[in-house]
């Protein structure tokens, strides 16, 4: 019995929604191949393989043009396996790194000349062991130019990450806008907070993602259609049009107890941007703007 976890839809649905031509999946993952790519021997989980084969399926049936390939916690600080996906993309996909803090230039230039265009800061306790703000801010201080840093971190850390947040010298990308309590609704104290650190920077934007996540019957939310997470965060994108950007967040870490449809998950695109130009923005001006400017 293979203790690998497998937290992605078998036969996702075919979305109602239709993604306007040149539509991008901001946030997706790929796993391994283990046998290529093996994990980091401190990740916290152990999923099946979930590699560019599987991810470019999945695009080409929910009706995406691009990829965004965020490095995942279960390959820490090697690369290999995002860099291999990009390659095999033609040029349809883009990604984020996660780096050790004394990367020298040359390796940086390396990863943008593989398709890199920001690093990832993960401040998840359960996704990763530390996370050192201070060689944080030092790397963040000398990425190659046009580069960005995401962000992924829960509410209840947003108010101490200020500082660190508010010392960043280049544009930030918060990963499922920090982990809101949706059930708060749009004018609860977490989206009140995320939405005052939108207003300290023009340059930082955020991922209205992972209603799966956010609204999980396992996390007291109420599970798929995600009505409270529809209800929560639809408000945040109208206000903040240009500086969002979408993905379905395949293949799903850790979600293998509730795992999602990913068509009802491109569904839930209608019910926060309602508009075309909403769409476009949040699906293709945006995510141009941030990962194919050169
Ligand atoms: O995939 C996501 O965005 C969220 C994750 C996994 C993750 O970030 C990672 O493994 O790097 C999570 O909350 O477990």
């Amino acid at each position: 019995m293979s203790d690998r976890i497998t937290s992605w839809h078998p036969n996702p649905s075919k979305p109602n929604f239709t993604p306007p031509p040149g539509a991008v999946d901001a946030h997706c993952h790929v796993f391994g191949p283990m046998a290529q790519f093996p994990f980091s021997p401190k990740a916290k989980y152990l999923p099946e393989d979930a590699g560019p084969d599987k991810l470019f399926a999945l695009r080409d049936h929910l009706g995406f043009s691009k990829n965004v390939i965020v490095q995942a916690s279960c390959h820490g600080t090697d690369n290999s396996a995002t860099l291999d996906a990009i390659a095999k993309s033609n040029g349809k996909a883009r990604g984020v790194a996660v780096v050790d803090p004394a990367i020298s230039e040359a390796e940086l230039a390396a990863l943008h000349d593989g398709g890199i265009r920001g690093i990832r800061f993960n401040f998840l306790k359960r996704l990763v062991d530390n996370a050192p703000k201070d060689k944080f801010l030092e790397v963040s201080k000398r990425l190659p130019a046009g580069w960005h840093v995401v962000i992924y971190f829960e509410a209840d850390i947003l108010a101490e990450l200020r500082p660190f947040m508010d010392a960043i010298p280049v544009p930030l990308v918060i990963d499922h806008m920090g982990r809101p309590d949706v059930t708060q609704g749009p004018d609860g104290p977490d989206m009140k907070a995320f939405r005052a650190l939108l207003d300290s920077r023009p340059d930082i934007h955020f991922k209205p993602t992972c209603p799966d996540r956010l609204d999980a019957i396992k996390e007291g939310g109420k599970g798929d259609p995600w009505n409270d997470f529809a209800s929560a965060v639809a408000p945040l994108v109208a206000d903040y049009p240009d500086r969002c950007i979408w993905g379905t967040d395949w293949p799903h870490p850790n979600m293998q107890d509730e795992v999602p449809d990913d068509g009802h998950l491109v569904d839930m695109i209608p019910r926060i941007a309602p508009t075309e130009e909403l769409q476009r923005k949040l699906l293709i001006d945006n995510p141009e703007r941030l990962y194919w400017a050169d």
